[in-house]
């Protein structure tokens, strides 16, 4: 029996590209699929004027497949020395989306974010008058923390407080981990929302490490206990037009992952519309998934929801994704679940 599920062609509200080879290699992936995504400043050197995401867009641009669809959000990384001038004019003229927000050292190149969130006050002020939002990495840095309580404690320490003295900033916490998270968003009655990624419906903590260490799991924020992903799901499949999809798909090339000191990221761009169809039919919400990937997140960034649509059909065979990219540097593993799907998105 197969069975099909057409929606609006979805957005990924939270994407890493990288540059060069890296981009080339899985731009095509996540372009197949989505119509537009918002794109992760945490380049080496980091994306932090206008003129940087001006040159991004170009070089994202170039490497697109020759009639592919896909449009990139760009987005400027959040630094202590950051123009409020600056930003207010890409956002005026549309050539940014959003500000990302990475406290320095929270994850992967995040050495220029910031540490001292007064120097980024008036930054937040201009960004609330002028309707930009903030996508937040939402983890503390403060070594006493354990790695699993780090999100629960930068609600507390930082989101809240930032949220209270700049009211009007509009703010995403991005791949929410934690009920902790999905509560602080429900409890706020508007001007925050959060994305959850494909992986943290799918693994908790257990997936990483027993039987053997899986750095192919390993991200930021870190998978949480069972319980957490429990409600990352209901919250998902909630119709709950605060959560969004932002995949976070966060390439490294495998021998940078397969290490004594492996990188934080999973790569899903390949298989992550297949893979929430599983989802969402396991929860009994297919009805549903048209929400959370493709009509909640424009309406959070006040764009309209894509014209297009995507088929995901499902087969009686197991689908067959790529165990890898090739990137010209070397491969990059593509998520595995670590069961059968049997949905796949329709050429
Ligand atoms: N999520 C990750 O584990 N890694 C991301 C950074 C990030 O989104 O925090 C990356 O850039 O590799
Ligand atoms: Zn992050
Ligand atoms: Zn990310």
């Amino acid at each position: 029996m197969s069975q099909s599920l057409t929606l609006p062609r979805p957005d990924d509200w939270h994407l890493h590209l990288r540059d060069g080879a890296m981009l080339r290699a899985v731009l095509p992936e996540s372009a197949r699929d989505f119509a537009r995504a918002i794109i992760m400043p945490n380049l080496v050197p980091p994306v932090v004027t206008g003129a940087d995401a001006r040159a991004y867009r170009d070089r994202i641009m170039a490497a697109l497949p020759a009639g592919a669809d896909f449009t990139p959000l760009m987005t400027l990384y959040l630094t202590e020395a950051t123009d409020p001038a600056d930003v207010a004019r890409a956002h005026a003229e549309g050539l940014i989306t959003a500000v990302k927000l990475y406290p320095a050292g929270a994850t992967t190149n995040s050495a220029s974010g910031v540490r001292d969130f007064d120097r980024v006050r008036g930054v937040l002020e201009a960004m609330a008058e002028s309707g930009c939002p903030l996508c937040v990495h939402g983890e503390v840095t403060d070594p006493e923390i354990d790695i699993f309580d780090r999100e629960a404690v930068f609600i507390d320490r930082v989101l809240d407080p930032l949220r209270r003295a700049v009211p009007k900033l509009r703010v995403v916490m991005e791949h929410v981990t934690t009920r902790d998270g999905i509560d602080y968003i429900k409890s706020a009655e508007s001007g925050l929302a959060g994305t959850i990624t494909t992986h943290h419906l799918i693994i908790n903590r257990n997936h990483i490490l027993v039987g053997g260490i899986k750095p192919h799991y390993y991200c930021l924020p870190v998978a949480k206990r069972e319980s957490h992903r429990l409600a990352l799901r209901g919250a998902a499949t909630s119709g709950d037009a605060r959560f969004f999809l932002g995949t976070d798909s966060a390439p490294h090339l495998d021998d940078a992952k397969e290490s004594a000191c492996g990188c934080a990221g999973c790569f899903t761009a390949t298989n992550t519309m297949p893979l929430l169809a599983h989802v969402f039919e396991e929860e009994g919400a297919l009805e549903r998934l048209e929400g959370f990937a493709s009509r909640h997140g424009p309406g959070f960034y006040g764009l309209p929801v894509n014209d297009a649509t995507l088929t995901l059909v499902k087969g009686n065979a197991p689908t067959r994704f790529p165990a890898h990219i090739e990137t010209g540097d070397g491969p990059v593993t593509v998520f595995d679940p670590g069961f059968p799907v049997h949905w796949s998105v329709a050429d």
